[in-house]
Parts: C-alpha cells; sequence; structure tokens
C-alpha cells in the first residue's frame, strides 16, 4: 500500500501546527517521524487515521486499508491482563490466536506478568503491551506515536527488533524524539518540525 499526504495543513485556534506537508509512505518501509515537542506528530498521526480533518490538503491511499495503532497513551483495560488486553482485539478468538499472542507477548514481558491484571504493571511493561496488541491484529499500516517511551536501553532494543521483525513487508510509521531509533529500526528519517513549518 502507499499513503500519500499532499500540502497537509493544520492549525489550532489560529495557531499553525504545520503547513503544506506532502510525502508519500511506501509498504514495505519504516518511517521514524520526528519533531520537538509541540510540532504535531500526533495531529499528524490523527489525521492519517481520520480522527481528525485538516485544515486544506489531502491523504490519499488509506481507504479500505487497515491500519493498526499505538497512540500516545497506552489506552489498555486495567483490569484485565495483559493477555486479554491483546485478544480482545480479535472478533474470534481461535486456539492458535491464543497461543501466538502468548509467544509474543512472551517475547517481551516475563510470562508470569501477562496472566496479571495490567493495573499492576509498570509504566514500560503497559507499554509493550500495547505495542504487542497493535501488531497482534492484521494490519495494511501501523502508526505507532512514541512507542519506545518508559522503556530501558536493552528493553528499547529488544522492542525495537520486535516491531521490526512484526512490520517486515509493511507499512509502519512511527513517532520518536530518540534519532539513534531511526538506524536500529533501519527506517527513513521524516522532520515535522515547527521551523520548517512541514516535512
Ligand atoms: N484538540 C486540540 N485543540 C487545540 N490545540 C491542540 C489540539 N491538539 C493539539 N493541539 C496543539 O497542537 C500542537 C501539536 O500537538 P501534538 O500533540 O500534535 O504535538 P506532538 O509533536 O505530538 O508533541 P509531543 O512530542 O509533545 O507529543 C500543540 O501545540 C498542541 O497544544
Amino acid at each position: 500500500m502507499e499513503i500519500t499526504v499532499t500540502n497537509l495543513s493544520k492549525s489550532f485556534d489560529g495557531r499553525q501546527v504545520f503547513s503544506q506537508v506532502s510525502q508519500t509512505f511506501r509498504t514495505g518501509d519504516i518511517y521514524c517521524l520526528m519533531g520537538t515537542s509541540g510540532s504535531g506528530k500526533t495531529t499528524f498521526f490523527r489525521i492519517l487515521l481520520g480522527l481528525d480533518q485538516p485544515d486544506s490538503g489531502t491523504v490519499s491511499g488509506t481507504e479500505g486499508a487497515f491500519l493498526s495503532a499505538v497512540f500516545q497513551e497506552n489506552r489498555l483495560c486495567e483490569s484485565f491482563s495483559s493477555l486479554d488486553n491483546v485478544l480482545m482485539v480479535f472478533p474470534k478468538v481461535t486456539k492458535e490466536i491464543r497461543e501466538s499472542v502468548k509467544e509474543d507477548l512472551c517475547k517481551l514481558l516475563p510470562e508470569e506478568s501477562i496472566y496479571r491484571p495490567v493495573s499492576t504493571l509498570s509504566g514500560g511493561m503497559k507499554r509493550r503491551v500495547a505495542v504487542c496488541r497493535a501488531l497482534a491484529v492484521p494490519f495494511d499500516a501501523v502508526l505507532m506515536d512514541e512507542p519506545f517511551t518508559g522503556l530501558d536501553e536493552d528493553t528499547r532494543r529488544k522492542v525495537i527488533e520486535f516491531v521490526k521483525q512484526k512490520t517486515a513487508g509493511k507499512l509502519a510509521i512511527i513517532s520518536t524524539h530518540q534519532e539513534e531509533d531511526v538506524p536500529l529500526l533501519g527506517g527513513s528519517l521524516i522532520r515535522l518540525t515547527a521551523e520548517e513549518k512541514g516535512i
């Protein structure tokens, strides 16, 4: 698939967040979206997901596509286990799906923790559950808003490897504040800067 944004502009209350952003995102590639706090990364994701409208410009290629997402907040059900938080996104849970989700979760978390309510997990553990859930479902493209926040260096690398494996041959757009993530992900760097007002 290919997502193309053309001359995308967005302002809030008369304050320009970004303007005239044009970019093509192609399947098989990872795009790392970087920009200072407030440069509009979350807003850009929300527009791609159709949750917000641009003031002007267009997004094409997302019609009929399955877009998966990790939002800036985890959006987990705190009283459910990690396992159930991931399984809940499947319309029908088969034995195979359950086993494969367990296997994926265990790549990122200690096995005992995947049966505990999410409310008992650390912030970094919850983040890993959110990442695992977004990548568990079939998707054409995944959009991840700062998925590696709250992770120590070793865990961060482990999660990056997991993301690379799970997004192979698909389209991934990932926002990050750490430039070193770009080579680790083998991604293309795209800057969304307030100064340039575009990427
Ligand atoms: N619904 C809204 N109403 C008014 N202003 C908003 C709204 N959503 C975002 N903004 C403003 O738009 C700007 C961009 O916000 P956004 O969250 O997209 O930035 P960001 O690059 O994701 O920031 P961060 O790196 O801190 O997560 C900010 O100044 C923010 O206050």
